[in-house]
């Protein structure tokens, strides 16, 4: 378990003493993987560099597996360092060595013999599937490769934590989703915890169990990345799902005038989140049925996953007497799934698509 408390960390620059991080606690359990995202300057990578101390927190104290890091001499964090790998966004390998020379760089820092040097590098490269580039050097590799080669370096000796500085931030989508996905299964296979830090919430959406926003030195939210999705508390959240999740207005209804009472003539805009099973009911089908005297009209729609659960989000809109209208608000929210009101919109027609 990683257990970070009270963490604060105060740089002195040219301009005076920046901070960088302000009273950050967290907690991350044993075979997580854990996400924290932010945008640039928020603080990740100084967080990450205070799990393996290669940043000293200004305050506070980093504990591992119950150990205090922030007690530590250097000899006993060296020894340490070894329980966390790192990756890097960029990639951070030794240009004038081979795949093999990487990988085995640790080790053979920690004076390995090379005997079992090669019995650990070998498994380690093919369980990234580069076994046939042992001998290449970096310049002959893609962003890819080159991130497998600092994936199987960060696990040559044998962490149990892995932390990903922005690994993926450097790859184009389907490069990242591959990487993202031997991720998942290092965790899976070897029990490694992972940290992850990136600026992406669609890696957050796609591998981590649990997520921390952090803003301006601040953690303004976190707990299970399902929770965060459905129920996002802070404006900053909201923002980086929003770039996932598009859930624009159509034309007609953009830039008009959204009231909080009915209107004449307007339709009553609603938000509806489902999650787990209830994303595959016809609920609209039971809306019409149940309500045949209104108009319903489904605006947005989209069906995704997190976790391997179902997750949908529909914007409809109601258009009726307010009385049935309402009506029909009240049944939805008996269902399950989560209602958010946008509110009353008069469509118009003359807009430009
Ligand atoms: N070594 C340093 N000396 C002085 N200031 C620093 C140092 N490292 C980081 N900072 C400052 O601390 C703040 C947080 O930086 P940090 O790199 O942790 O953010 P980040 O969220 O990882 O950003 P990015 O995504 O752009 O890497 C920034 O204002 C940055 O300029």
């Amino acid at each position: 378990m990683i257990k970070l408390s009270h963490i604060k960390k105060i740089y002195e620059t040219s301009s005076g003493p920046l901070q960088a991080l302000k009273d950050v606690s967290l907690t991350i359990d044993r075979g997580e993987i854990y996400g924290i995202i932010g945008l640039s300057g928020a603080g990740k990578s100084t967080l990450v560099r205070c799990i393996n101390m290669l940043e000293r927190p200004t305050e506070g104290t980093v504990e591992i597996d119950g150990q205090d890091l922030t007690k530590m001499n250097e000899k006993q964090l060296r020894a340490v360092r070894k329980k966390i790998g790192m990756i890097f966004q960029q990639f951070n390998l030794l240009s004038s060595s081979t795949v093999y020379e990487n990988v085995a760089f640790p080790l053979k820092l920690a004076g390995t013999d090379k005997k079992t040097i090669r019995e650990k590098v070998m498994p380690l490269l093919k369980l990234v599937g580069l076994e046939q580039k042992a001998q290449q050097y970096p310049a002959q590799l893609s962003g890819g490769q080159k991130q497998r080669v600092g994936i199987a370096r960060a696990l040559a000796s044998g962490p149990s934590i892995l932390l990903c500085d922005e690994a993926t931030s450097a790859l184009d989508p389907q490069t990242t989703q591959a990487i993202l996905n031997l991720i998942k299964k290092i965790n899976r296979e070897l029990q490694i915890t992972v940290v992850i830090i990136t600026h992406e919430m669609k890696v957050i959406k796609d591998i981590c169990t649990k997520v921390a926003v952090i803003d301006h030195g601040v953690i303004a939210e976190k707990g299970p990345v399902i929770d965060v999705f459905i129920n996002p508390q802070q404006a900053i959240t909201r923002e980086f799902i929003s770039v996932l999740l598009s859930d624009e207005l159509p034309s007609a209804f953009r830039q008009q005038p959204v009231s909080k009472e009915p209107i004449e003539g307007g339709h009553l805009l609603l938000r509806l989140t489902f999650i787990g099973e209830s994303a595959d009911e016809p609920v609209i089908m039971q809306l019409i049925k149940n309500a045949p005297d209104i108009d319903a009209s489904i605006l947005f729609g989209d069906l995704d996953q997190i976790q391997a659960i179902p997750y949908g989000r529909m914007i409809i809109g109601l258009k009726g007497s307010a009385e049935k209208v309402e009506m029909a608000r009240k049944w939805l929210e008996k269902q399950e799934l989560k209602v958010e009101v946008i509110g009353y919109v008069r469509r118009n027609d003359t807009a430009l698509v």
